[in-house]
């Protein structure tokens, strides 16, 4: 058995992934803590790893309480930069047998979105991505949508392909969207959506889109389990579910 801790577990995340602890056989949920509990009521209460779906503010601070309570993290809470993954990769070579998971979307479909995307984007003279969500998401734009973009980035660096064409030199609303590493990032919020995500890729005559949709937060399930599963075998930090599979 895993003994499990979910940090913001009354959340719309948390609250489904403890229900997916607890009809899994091989875990079980030892503690559900929210903001004003501490990690160490973790501890107390025997876990082993800590799920973490809190708020992007609070996220970074909860990882290291962990670290250096002992516990192996699996935390799918957006909003971490580069300085805060570094810091969290140099406060792991304290305790080397730790695990940290840090995945900005378990969710099969995305997953594949993300690494089809960096595969393909070379081959396409524009890429644009639009991320679609629920009206009560805080952050913009989605993790998901910044993970796909840096990944898209960096094949593209690779590769030698030039900047997306854009000709827009007058855009005083805001019109073409954040941009994320060079990829210009459209962000709807929209209620009745969960989490949505297209990748558009054009050419000459023709267009590539790789779309994925979380109709229900059970779609993000598989992947937090997988996650908890295999933490403790991936000592050190690693960024995306897909270090976990083989794909
Ligand atoms: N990786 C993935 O696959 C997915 C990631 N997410 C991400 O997960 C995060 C949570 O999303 P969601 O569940 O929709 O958000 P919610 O707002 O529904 O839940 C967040 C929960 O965290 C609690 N909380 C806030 N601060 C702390 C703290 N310091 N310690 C413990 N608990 C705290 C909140 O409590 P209170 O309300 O009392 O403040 C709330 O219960 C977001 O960053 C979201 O982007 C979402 C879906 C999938
Ligand atoms: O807040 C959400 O809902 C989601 N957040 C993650 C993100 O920002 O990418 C994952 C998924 O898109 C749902």
């Amino acid at each position: 058995m895993i003994n499990v801790a979910v940090l913001g577990a009354s959340g719309r995340m948390g609250a489904t992934t403890c229900r997916a602890v607890e009809s899994a056989e091989d875990m079980a949920l030892v503690a559900a803590l929210d903001a004003g509990d501490e990690v160490a009521m973790a501890v107390r209460a025997g876990a082993e790893v800590m799920v973490d779906f809190t708020v992007p503010s609070a996220t970074e601070a909860n990882v290291h309480a962990a670290i250096e309570a002992g516990l192996h993290c699996v935390v799918g809470t957006t909003g971490w930069t580069a300085d805060a993954l570094a810091r969290v990769d140099e406060h792991l070579k304290e305790r080397p047998e730790l695990g940290v998971l840090i995945a900005p979307n378990f969710a099969l479909g995305a997953v594949l979105a993300m690494r089809l995307s960096a595969a393909a984007a070379r081959y396409f003279e524009s890429v644009e991505i639009v991320e679609l969500h629920h009206p009560d998401k805080v952050d913009a734009p989605s993790g998901t949508a910044r993970h796909t973009a840096a990944g898209i980035a960096a094949a593209r660096a690779t590769a030698g392909v030039a900047p997306s064409p854009d000709a827009t030199t007058e855009d005083p609303d805001g019109a073409r969207g954040a941009v994320v590493d060079g990829i210009h990032v459209h962000a709807v919020r929209l209620r009745g959506l969960v989490a949505h995500e297209e990748i558009m890729m054009g050419n000459p005559g023709e267009q590539f889109t790789i779309r994925t949709d979380s109709f229900d937060r059970v779609s993000f399930m598989p992947g937090v389990l997988l996650g908890v599963r295999e933490v403790a075998m991936h000592p050190g930090l690693t960024v995306g579910l897909d270090g976990y599979m083989s794909l």
